[in-house]
């Protein structure tokens, strides 16, 4: 188990899924992604972390295409999107559930935009509803949900826009501290058991831990990435594990580097 940590340094690879290379966005003159540059493998999770207002948002939303980088570039399967949307499901902190459609007519929303029957989209996402914990409330208005069933049918309309690929951005952060950490927990089997990638950015650290494959620590903006931690915790991995050694080593360590701001 190597559990030092790495410094950042690109693992650029022709297998990415997602590649950011050197990309660089300011807003009105002033830095805010200062040359960032990671990639994924299919299949991995990674969590970027960092402080609030350090620019998580405005990389996932690069990354998302609903903005163009200044320079630097965004590969995902293999294209070149900057400034592209459409590639990727992209999920937020709200739920963005639309109230007046119920359960199913909204996780099947990326299936029906994509020109797919009601009744062919129904069968692809009926299966789904077990695994996402909404299992009987396929005819539910979100209204009738709780915020965590909410989260979790945001999720499931995430996945179905394209089930290789979800950028989660702090996809708990509105969520109670004890809904949260179910969810977490939820989060952590479901991503095994979908073998789907995940760009996840996060300020929480327990959160990142439990969930990633890899952990980058973003420094205040203008960001750059400080370091890089692989997370040295077999799966499935439980709430449990919050308290175990391991855990308290990498969670030790990253949380001095983000203290530390890259000093
Ligand atoms: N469209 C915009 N125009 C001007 N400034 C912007 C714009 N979008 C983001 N910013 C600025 O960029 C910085 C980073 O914002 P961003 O929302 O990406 O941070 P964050 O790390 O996601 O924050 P938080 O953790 O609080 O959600 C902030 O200072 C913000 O004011």
């Amino acid at each position: 188990m190597n559990s030092s940590p790495v410094k950042h340094q690109s693992s650029l690879g022709t297998e990415s899924i997602i590649r950011l290379s050197e990309v660089v966005k300011g807003f009105a003159g002033l830095d805010v992604i200062d040359g960032i540059s990671l990639s994924l493998k299919r299949g991995e999770v990674l969590a970027l972390l960092g402080p609030s207002g350090c620019g998580k948002s405005t990389l996932m939303h690069l990354v998302a295409g609903l903005d163009h980088p200044d320079s630097g570039e965004i590969v995902i399967g293999g294209e070149l999107v900057n400034g592209e949307t459409g590639r990727v499901g992209y999920m937020h902190q709200k739920d963005l559930l639309l109230p007046w459609k119920r359960v199913m007519a909204n996780v099947t929303i990326p299936l029906r935009l994509k020109g797919m029957s009601k009744a062919e989209a129904e069968r692809i996402a009926a299966p789904l509803f077990g695994p996402f914990g909404l299992e009987g409330f396929e005819e539910y208005y979100p209204s009738q949900l709780s915020g965590g069933m909410r989260q979790r049918a945001a999720l499931m309309r995430t996945y179905l826009y394209r089930r290789d690929i979800m950028l989660l951005d702090e996809p708990f952060g509105a969520l109670d501290a004890i809904t949260r950490e179910r969810l977490q927990d939820w989060l952590s089997g479901l991503i095994s058991a979908l073998n789907t990638t995940v760009l996840m950015v996060t300020h929480d650290i327990d959160e990142a831990i439990l969930i990633a494959d890899r952990v980058m620590v973003m420094s205040e903006k203008p960001s750059r990435i400080l370091e890089e931690e692989e997370i040295p915790l077999p799966r499935p991995r439980s709430r449990e594990m919050v308290m175990e050694d391991d855990f308290l080593r990498v969670k030790r360590r990253i949380y001095s580097i983000l203290r530390s701001g890259g000093a």
